[in-house]
């Protein structure tokens, strides 16, 4: 937990932590995964927990809840809120599944749909994050080990983009490295709709 990255190579806001999981947490967690269903209704393939998130519309509705996260994703929510890494306990959880040459174009997550701390935890194998600052001309690159968890918050969540490159290898460590599957847990907290509306008055 205490493997903390230098925070003048990370954006205002944005906190990186090794190890929050063992590898055995993480052979389970993904052999979980693997035995309930992935969706392809993108380029990489996505599981839902708590909320469905329609990214076509960019909203998490009432009638998108699918119920309490299930318990051992619970348990993680509970670890990033008590380890103090989140500030509201996230209910809403998108695993992704980054085979070699899969990504995420550059995106801000969902303003109005989540609250201030979006958290994601990395599985599997290493792949470099690429923060670009919003009407800026700064950026900089991340390396997400397996087992650690990356928290944007602040100007890093709301001013700075955030992407994975689709590509095959990336520098690890000053090292060329290819790809292997990278699966990733993100937690977030659903922004009630009435909630915002009243925080826009
Ligand atoms: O795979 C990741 O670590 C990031 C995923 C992400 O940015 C998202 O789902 O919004
Ligand atoms: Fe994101």
């Amino acid at each position: 937990m205490d493997h903390a990255l230098n925070a003048a190579a990370l954006p205002p806001g944005v906190t990186y932590v090794r190890d929050v999981l063992s590898s055995e947490e993480e052979q389970v967690i993904t052999d979980k995964l693997d035995a309930a269903t992935w969706s392809n209704v993108l380029k990489r393939r996505v599981q839902h927990f708590g909320y469905i998130y329609d990214y076509k519309a960019r909203t998490v509705s009432a009638e998108a809840y699918l119920g309490a996260l299930p318990a051992w994703l619970g348990d993680l929510a509970d670890r990033l809120l008590i380890s103090g890494h989140v500030s509201a306990l996230p209910d809403q959880v998108i695993a992704n599944e980054y085979l070699p040459g899969q990504g995420i174009s550059a995106h801000v997550d969902c303003v109005p749909c989540f609250g201030q701390s979006i958290a994601s935890i990395s599985l599997l194998s290493p792949c470099e994050m690429i923060f670009r600052e919003r009407g800026g001309s700064r950026s900089l690159a991340v390396t997400l080990h397996p087992r650690s968890c990356i928290v944007l918050t602040g100007a890093g969540r709301y001013d700075w983009t955030h992407e994975i490159p689709a590509r095959k290898s990336d520098i690890v460590d000053g090292a060329k490295a290819q790809r292997g599957r990278r699966i990733s847990l993100t937690f977030r907290k659903v922004t009630p709709p009435a909630v915002s509306t009243m925080a826009a008055l």
